[in-house]
């Protein structure tokens, strides 16, 4: 996988630019803790000598002071780079963190329904955190680690020119070795993280069902391949670590050689009395030094292949486009809306077919909704029944925008849905599901979605109105009431009547109510239908009902079967026909989801 050059550019522009000011600072820290770690040894030098030759003590304490100081300053820039470097991969990181988790949330539910929630949880946080060094420290490294390298073979080739060339050559061969030898541990590494994604998208999908595991007895197989996964992770990651260390040894290999060589250099120059002492020491040091700068160039080289990889990934969740469309400008009138399907024809699946056109359609046997039309007038209420796996709530999402249909026209308050901005349209249609989602927070919170700017008067009087006061007032401490993860001992019906108050409070013109199939006590039920008749007053409604008693208040009836219109027409035309559909359901009394 290569990554053209210009993308590095664009990422680290887009992400570094904001905090131009730390980079500097950064790069001015590093470069000056390299420019002493190359003057430090010359001290040392010259102390050698002064003191082989017998020179005054306060040159001597002269060049002791210098060195100190020097070996300080030099710490006190590698702290300053080494907090500046954290300062800038975690503000990079982050920004890129939410620029992709705020993408993924805008992406239509096509795009979540292919990926499992622990996928993206690795891609968000997994590989954006390999990419943290790519921000802070990889450009600056590998560019002052290579001055470093060219200041020590410079500094060696003045002091002496046969060492400077010898060692030299010895660089050259260590750096070319070691960057032919990093492709060794590339692939390996990537299968480590490929595995790692695997493991983490099944922990995240298990963790979500762990009730459902343990309710169907299924914990003995999700175990098992638990760890079968993780049998298979072992291999994978001694194979990774036996590359990484087969690359340490080979350097540590090298870098006694290269002292070998500075060893031998430098006795037969001394024997030659061609160099000093103290110059023979600034040869072994400087080789010595060599290590540093050839080895992180070859770890942020080798870094560059987990970046590229990451980059990659990335970039390939931030390149895909969201199915919907997000170019309308139309508004909603204000109060009811009305609706209007038109031959509808809807799937989730689409073909893989190459021709674009070709591909919108599905084969046959894939279509959820068919040819379905109905038009239910502002302020009316649609009771929709129908088996399960019909539809019903087929046609919540489609009004929503969570899908776009492959054929037809939807109508909302009078113009296509398609073109109304997204947010206005999910500000205006409120759907209560059967699955309220509750997050760990306040009631206040879970009742607002974290909007501060609903004040606690206009909740208490929408509790008030809904008949909720005396609810409200048996939680322990009232809206500040803090929900655990698992809704902490909310029942259903409870949190039906939450998710009826988060309704109430977006004001929507059009309210979709999948009802509750759960049997709720008498007295939540009925704090619940009083609830959804204040909802419902002044809106238009579509019921998904579950129950024959909940249709009562629907002006219309649409009874679906396989995607299909079934049945169609007002409530109690259809109720006073001896031989609708309807009206059987009615005699018989059966459950609409088991009859049908
Ligand atoms: N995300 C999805 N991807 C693919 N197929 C789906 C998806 N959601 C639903 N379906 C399929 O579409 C069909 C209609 O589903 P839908 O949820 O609309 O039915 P429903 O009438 O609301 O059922 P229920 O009463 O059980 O909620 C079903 O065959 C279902 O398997």
């Amino acid at each position: 996988m290569q990554i053209p050059f210009k993308q590095y550019g664009s990422l680290l522009a887009d992400y570094l630019k904001p905090q131009r000011g730390r980079v500097i600072g950064l790069a001015i820290a590093l470069l000056s803790s390299i420019v002493l770690q190359i003057i430090n040894p010359q001290i040392l030098g010259y102390f050698i000598d002064t003191a082989v030759e017998g020179g005054s003590q306060q040159s001597l304490l002269g060049a002791a002071i210098a060195f100190t100081a020097i070996a300080l300053l030099t710490q006190v820039f590698s702290v300053a780079a080494t907090y500046l470097g954290e300062t800038v991969a975690w503000s990079a990181t982050n920004a890129l963190r939410v620029d992709l988790a705020a993408h993924c949330l805008r992406l239509d539910l096509s795009f979540h329904k292919a990926h499992t929630p622990g996928e993206l949880l690795e891609r968000v946080d997994g590989d954006v955190n390999a990419l943290s060094r790519f921000f802070s420290q990889l450009v600056i490294h590998v560019l002052g680690n290579g001055i470093l390298l060219a200041g020590i073979l410079t500094v060696l080739c003045f002091e002496n020119r046969l060492a400077g060339l010898s060692l030299s050559a010895f660089a050259v061969v260590a750096l070319s070795l070691l960057l032919g030898l990093r492709s060794l541990a590339i692939s390996p590494w990537a299968d480590y993280r490929q595995i790692s994604a695997e493991f983490y998208g099944f922990i995240g999908e298990h963790v979500a069902g762990r009730e459902d595991i343990r309710a169907n007895g299924a914990v003995h197989y999700v175990l098992r391949r638990f760890y079968e996964l993780l049998q298979r992770w072992l291999p994978v990651y001694q194979r990774a670590r036996f590359a990484s260390t087969v690359l340490w040894a080979t350097s540590v290999g090298l870098f006694t050689i290269g002292n070998a060589i500075a060893l031998a250099v430098s006795a037969y120059l001394w024997s030659q009395n061609a160099i000093t002492l103290g110059t023979a020491y600034l040869i072994f040091h400087y080789t010595n030094l060599l290590a540093q700068p050839i080895e992180r160039i070859r770890e942020e080289l080798e870094q560059l292949q987990q970046v590229e990889a990451s980059i990659h990934r990335v970039r390939e969740v931030l390149n895909v486009q969201s199915m919907l469309s997000n170019q309308g400008h139309c508004s909603l009138p204000m109060g009811a809306l009305p609706v209007s399907f038109k031959q509808i024809w809807f799937s989730y699946e689409t073909s893989k077919h190459q021709n674009p056109e070709r591909a919108k359609f599905p084969a046959p046997q894939n279509w959820t909704l068919q040819d379905l039309s109905f038009y239910l007038p502002a302020g009316q209420v649609l009771g929709l029944l129908g088996r399960t796996g019909s539809g019903k709530s087929t046609i919540a999402r489609l009004l929503l925008r969570l899908y776009d249909i492959q054929s037809g026209q939807i109508h909302l308050g009078g113009g296509a849905i398609a073109q109304v901005p997204l947010s206005e349209l999910r500000q205006r249609v409120g759907l209560v599901t059967q699955d309220v989602q509750l997050f760990q927070a306040t009631v206040r919170d879970n009742l607002t979605f974290f909007d501060p700017q609903i004040p606690d008067d206009t909740i208490l009087q929408t509790l008030e109105d809904l008949g909720l006061a005396p609810w409200l007032r048996s939680l322990p401490n009232g809206l500040n009431t803090h929900l655990g993860s698992d809704s902490s001992g909310l029942s259903a019906g409870q949190a039906q009547l939450l998710a009826l108050v988060r309704v109430f409070l977006k004001n929507p013109g059009l309210v979709i109510l999948d009802e509750a199939s759960s049997r709720l006590d008498p007295q939540t039920e009925a704090l619940i239908e009083q609830a959804i008749n204040k909802l419902l007053k002044d809106r238009t409604g579509i019921i998904i009902a579950h129950r024959l008693q909940t249709v009562h208040r629907a002006d219309q009836i649409l009874i679906l079967e396989q995607g299909q219109v079934l049945e169609y027409g007002d409530r109690s035309t259809l109720a006073n026909q001896p031989h609708s559909r309807f009206a059987q359901l009615l005699k018989t009394g059966i459950g609409v989801g088991e009859g049908g």
